[in-house]
């Protein structure tokens, strides 16, 4: 299991619009998207894009689960999910807290879409289409932020 470090604001790398992957591709990084998954357990993350461990690809892993902050947060299987993209986003926002492995010890009220519809291909290369809300759908838009260079705090209130 190679070691990652989580890159932290200021390097060029969290700014970058990461590269999609090849369907091809996918397989040759399995090992990779381990370590990534290892990486995001390790620091109790709700998830984690792969520029965040300096790979500048499009792949981010969603873990929602409960949490001192979002107790009622849904449980759900860590999903690794593949040169992913919003295809409709509501018109409703909401605002709520949210952190960063990359820039620890903050906070800050981000909004959000409250309902997304998603897709995105499995490590088999499998499609996957569906809605998102609430916080799944926030971890979702914060990781495909990451993607596109951004950082919670570009839009934080
Ligand atoms: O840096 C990351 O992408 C991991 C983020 C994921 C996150 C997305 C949306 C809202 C909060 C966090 C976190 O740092 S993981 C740590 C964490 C876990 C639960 C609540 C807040 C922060
Ligand atoms: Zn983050």
């Amino acid at each position: 299991m190679e070691t990652l470090t989580i890159a932290q604001l200021g390097n060029p790398i969290l700014r970058k619009h990461a590269a999609p992957l090849s369907a091809g591709q996918y397989q040759d990084f399995a090992p990779f998207f381990k370590a990534l998954q290892h990486k995001m357990l390790e620091h109790n993350g709700v998830g984690i894009a792969a520029p965040q461990v300096n790979e500048s690809i499009r792949a981010f892993i969603v873990a929602s689960r409960p949490n001192p902050r979002y107790p009622d947060a849904p449980m759900m299987e860590p999903t690794l999910m593949l040169n992913p993209e919003i295809v409709w986003a509501s018109e409703s926002m909401e605002k709520d807290w949210e952190g960063c492995l990359s820039i620890p010890g903050i906070r800050a009220l981000v909004n959000r879409h409250s309902h997304i519809e998603v897709r995105y291909d499995t490590l088999e290369g499998k499609e996957v289409k569906t809605q998102m809300e609430g916080f799944i759908a926030r971890i979702f838009q914060h990781e495909l932020d990451h993607l596109n260079g951004l950082v919670f705090l570009d839009q934080a209130e």
